[in-house]
This record gives C-alpha cells, structure tokens and sequence, in this order.
C-alpha cells in the first residue's frame, strides 16, 4: 500500500506548526523512517496517516484514497501502531494486550488468543511469556510484545513512532535485526520515526529528513542522503553524525555547558514562561520541560511537562552529549552529574563544532 502525502500542513490551535508542506510518497513494501532533531514534526506527522492527528490543509492518501474519507476508528484498527515503551495495557495479560485488535474486530476469543500466540513465536517471544502481565517482561521483550500487538492488525502499513527508543544500545540492535528479518517476511508498509540517524540508515528503505519547523529537508535512499545532503543542515545533522563511530569514544571536554533556568516541581510558576523551563525535583533532577509561554495553575506538577529526551552525565563521550541535545524537546540537551542532578545544557551544533575540530572528526 503507498501512502501519500500531498501539500500536509499541521498548525497546532496555538499556532506551532508542526508540519509544513509536506509532500512525499511512502512506496509500497518498504520501510521509510522519519528522522530529525526533538520537535520537528515526525509523530505529527505520522499520526496524520491514522487520523489521531487531523492536517490543517493538505491530504494523506493510502493507494490513492484520502484518509479524510475513512471512518477513523476502522481506519485505526485497521492499522498497526507501535510507540515507546510498546504502550502495553498493565492489567492485562501478555497475550490479551496482542488478541486486543482481533477481539474489537470481532474474532473470538480462543481465536484471537491463538493468533496472539502465532504472533509472539513471530517476534521471538516464547509463547509461555504470554500469561504474564507487562511489568513481568523486560523492555525489550516489552518492545517485541508490543510489534505483536501491531501485527495482530494483520494490515499491510505499520506506523511506528520511535519503537525501540527506550532500550539499551545492545537490546535495539537485536530489536532493529528482527524488524528487518520480519520485514523480509511480511513485506510491509513501514513508517518509523526515531531521531537517532544511525538507526535510520539502518532500517530505512528511504530516509525523510526533516527540520524543525516542520519542513521536509532531504528524502532519498540512506546513501543518497549520506553522500549527497543537500544543505548544511542535512549534511550536520546526518553526515557527520554518521562519519563518527568514533564518538562513541571522543571526549566531550571541549562542550561548552551553559546554565539553564530551573523551575521546582510543586513550585508555582508566575506570569506565563519564557523560554524553555527545565523542571526539577528538590534533588535536582529533571523531570521534563515547561514550553514556553505555559501558565501554570496552582503548583507546577509533572502533568503540565513535556518529557525530556536523553540525558548526558558529563565525563561520558561526547556521543551522549549529542543523543541529549538531538532528542530534547527544547533543543537543548540536559548535562548532569552522576547522581543525575542537573548541571547545564548543551546545543547540536556546538557539540558538533567540537567533534568537527578533534583529530577523529575530519
Ligand atoms: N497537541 C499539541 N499542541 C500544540 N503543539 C504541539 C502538539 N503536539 C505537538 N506539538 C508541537 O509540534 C511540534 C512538532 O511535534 P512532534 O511531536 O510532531 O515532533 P517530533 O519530531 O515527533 O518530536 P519528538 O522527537 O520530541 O517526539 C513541536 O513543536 C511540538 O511542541
């Protein structure tokens, strides 16, 4: 199935733009991944094609027919969705959460459990894990429930909205070479959103590099987009990126870590916010981010915080310095010590400077 979108523009009602313009077309059978920095449009715009998000102009089509048209409940279950952290349903069994949308379309139960039982096998789960409940499994196993849960769908276009965000570097790139090995299988239309370029090139069939502000940058096959960016901002944010398997490595010395305005949760928050506030607890810890221009009413609790990305515990390689300031909503990454209490911010592009002077980074 191709998925289309033509001339997509998403303006939030207090006025973000969260997608602009966009206009590409997600060929049939392959995985096309969304990739760029925290904020820039990449769940909008996937959320578009199951309609939990309406554009504000513009269609998406799946093989020529608009979603617009579709009932958006059948549309939803018609398609299989994965997010961070698998969004599995605590109370309920391992294979209750994956029969969920065949029970809503109507299967019985003995069949539906018996597919959600085909399924884990599937996804390398040992059908056993299936009576326990969530919590009981580990992240990654969570994860691979929770592509289970998606498949059940039995529809030929899965959405995934940075799936395997939340595990261990080791347990994402078992997870990422089971994706492709079902792929080879299943054939499916993918789209993916992460913000990690790595795991783009290595997944994607195509690669949609997209800027804040919601605009398209790049669209090509990973290697026309690594060899041929075509602006600044495509060649900084996936070619040199990429160029450095050594950062893993690199010290992050050199990074300039800038103070950050702090505000404590439970603390009351006057006049709306400038800027990016970074919440903490009272042992300093961050908690998430206040947008700017929140009003708070009554005491600042986590409810009113968008989540935070990846934090950098300074002396670790500068790999992490970058991961924090790409994936943090507020474009700053969160510098903290080894008790993770907070002790500045860094941004992309002074991280790169720095990786773009050492010896390893040319
Ligand atoms: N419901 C909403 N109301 C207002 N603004 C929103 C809403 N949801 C998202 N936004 C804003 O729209 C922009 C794009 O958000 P979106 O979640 O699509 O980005 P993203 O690239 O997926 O980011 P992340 O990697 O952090 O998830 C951001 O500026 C975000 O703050």
């Amino acid at each position: 199935m191709t998925i289309e979108f033509r001339d997509v523009t998403k303006r939030y009602p207090d006025g973000t733009v969260a997608v602009d313009g966009l206009s590409l077309t997600v060929e049939d059978g392959t995985i096309t991944v969304f990739v760029g920095p925290s904020g820039c449009g990449k769940t909008t715009s996937l959320r578009m094609i199951n309609r939990m998000v309406e554009p504000t102009a513009g269609s998406v089509l799946l093989d020529g027919e608009d979603v617009a048209a579709r009932d958006p409940a059948v549309l939803r279950r018609g398609i299989g969705y994965v997010i961070q952290h698998a969004g599995l349903f605590p109370h309920r069994t391992v294979l209750d959460n994956v029969a969920t949308v065949p029970l809503l379309s109507g299967w019985d139960k003995r069949k539906a459990r018996a597919r959600a039982g085909e399924l884990l096998e599937t996804v390398g789960l040992p059908e056993g894990l299936g009576k326990r409940y969530p919590a009981q499994l580990s992240g990654g196993q969570q994860q691979r429930v929770g592509v289970a849960r998606a498949l059940a769908a039995d529809s030929p276009v899965l959405l995934m909205d940075e799936p395997f965000s939340a595990v261990d570097p080791i347990v994402r790139e078992g997870l990422q070479d089971e994706l492709l090995r079902l792929q080879s299988q299943l054939g499916k239309t993918i789209v993916f959103v992460t913000h990690d370029i790595d795991e783009a090139v290595r997944l994607g069939d195509k690669v949609a590099v997209m800027r804040v502000g919601g605009k398209l940058a790049q669209y090509g096959t990973p290697s026309e987009v690594l060899r041929q960016p075509v602006d600044d901002f495509v060649a900084s944010f996936v070619g040199r990126d990429r160029g450095y398997r050594g950062l893993s490595f690199l010290s992050a010395a050199g990074v300039e870590v800038s103070p950050v305005h702090t505000v404590e949760v439970g603390s009351t928050v006057d006049s709306p916010s400038q800027g990016w506030l970074l919440a903490v607890n009272n042992d300093k810890q961050p908690r998430g981010w206040l947008p700017p221009g929140s009003t708070v009413d009554g005491s600042l609790t986590e409810t009113d915080l968008v989540a935070g990305g990846s934090l950098y515990i300074q002396g670790t390689p500068i790999r992490g310095a970058l991961d924090a300031a790409l994936s943090s909503p507020a474009s700053l990454g969160v510098v903290v010590d080894e008790q993770l209490r907070v002790l500045g911010t860094v941004v992309a592009h002074q991280v790169l400077d720095v990786i773009e002077a050492s010896p390893q980074g040319s």
